[in-house]
């Protein structure tokens, strides 16, 4: 079955007749297209345009797998009108805006715009081979890249010394760096989310650098947490906790395995040492056309793992004032438990 078939099957368990996808990686995996971000899709029970406009008429022709129209607003939508009037027209209520919803309900007064969720996205959750060897490709190259720059993370190189080398190399090898590269050192690493800094790194100090390569639009992600100098004994403590945790919940990965059950895992590992009020995220998330994307590891998920998905795991610990440490690993779902996809080397400290 296409991904179409399964689009529409999908639509028809939604009651709706046709879908407006405005979602970027939504809009490349149905169509192909790779700058979803200028693109839009319909999708009937009979047919499916993209839409886009004519700086990409040529890169569309001959990266579409459906008829393009090429053209900008208002005479999209003019056009959209034959196929959509009188229709259950479903959109991408966590992407849609409140604006372009007002301009479909102007220019199809007699379609019914009905909100939607997740239709696209569930198939986006299990992984083809294609898309798996993609995934492959992306962290071979960070791989490589984290193994050549990690000699240069030292006193003295600043954080986004560290960020641009890890980017070029990535660069080079022929991918994109999949998301702004975070470096986080000595206290920085107490913000989850820290991008590379002027800082410059200080002796005896961890450092945390969470980097992915994007390959044919798929994304890689991982974290490696790096001692620079003899850090203190309170930071070796924090750092074996969460490679502990770490470890354990990727040793637990399996199919049916529930979400939620391994993130708890993890997590009370973490409060076992003491630390699980400092764990301030979920324990990890699946990769791919987006580098978050479901299946979410959280206490709240109702997701059961699948063979063919592909996830991170990375718990972490964060404290104000002092430093933290995040390990993550880019693991496949398999049929009979998992595979990590990230190989590159972590400290024992
Ligand atoms: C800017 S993309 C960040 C990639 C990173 N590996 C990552 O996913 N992180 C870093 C710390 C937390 C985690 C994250 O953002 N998790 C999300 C899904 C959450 O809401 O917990």
């Amino acid at each position: 079955m296409t991904a179409l078939d399964q689009l529409r099957s999908a639509m028809r368990r939604a009651g709706v007749d046709a879908l407006w996808i405005s979602d970027p990686a939504n809009v490349r995996a149905i169509s192909g297209f790779s700058s979803g971000k200028d693109g839009k899709v319909l999708v009937t029970a009979h047919g499916a345009t993209l839409y886009t406009d004519a700086r990409y008429t040529v890169q569309a022709s001959e990266e579409a797998t459906v008829p393009q129209f090429i053209a900008r607003p208002p005479e999209t939508y003019v056009h959209a009108r034959d196929a959509a009037g009188g229709l259950r027209v479903g959109f991408e209520a966590d992407h849609l805006t409140v604006a372009l919803l007002d301009d479909l309900r102007d220019h199809w007064p007699d379609a019914s715009l009905v909100p939607v969720r997740g239709l696209v996205h569930g198939l986006r959750v299990t992984k083809t081979a294609r898309e798996l060897d993609a995934i492959r490709a992306a962290q071979r190259i960070a791989d490589a890249a984290f193994a050549q720059v990690r000699p240069t993370i030292r006193p003295g190189v600043t954080e986004l010394d560290v960020a641009l080398e890890l980017e070029l190399a990535m660069r080079r090898a022929g991918a994109q760096s999949a998301f702004e590269i975070i470096v986080a050192s000595g206290p920085n690493g107490a913000k989850p989310h820290g991008v590379a800094s002027s800082r410059v790194i200080g002796d005896d100090e961890l450092v945390t650098v969470d980097m992915g390569a994007r390959v044919d639009g798929y994304h890689s992600d991982m974290t490696r947490t790096v001692a620079v100098g003899e850090p203190s004994a309170e930071l070796r403590r924090l750092y074996r906790a969460v490679l502990e945790a770490e470890q354990a919940a990727v040793a637990a990965v399996r199919p049916g395995m529930r979400a939620a059950d391994l993130d708890r895992l993890a997590r009370d590992l973490l409060t076992g040492h003491g630390l699980g009020e400092y764990f301030a995220h979920s324990l990890g998330h699946g990769v791919g056309l987006d580098v978050h994307e479901a299946p979410g590891l959280r206490a709240t998920s109702e997701e059961v793992l699948e063979p063919g998905m592909v996830i991170t795991i990375e718990p972490g610990v964060y404290v104000p004032g002092v430093g933290g440490v995040r390990i993550e690993d880019l693991v496949l779902v398999t049929e009979t438990g998992s595979e990590v996809l990230s190989l590159a080397e972590k400290e024992q400290l």
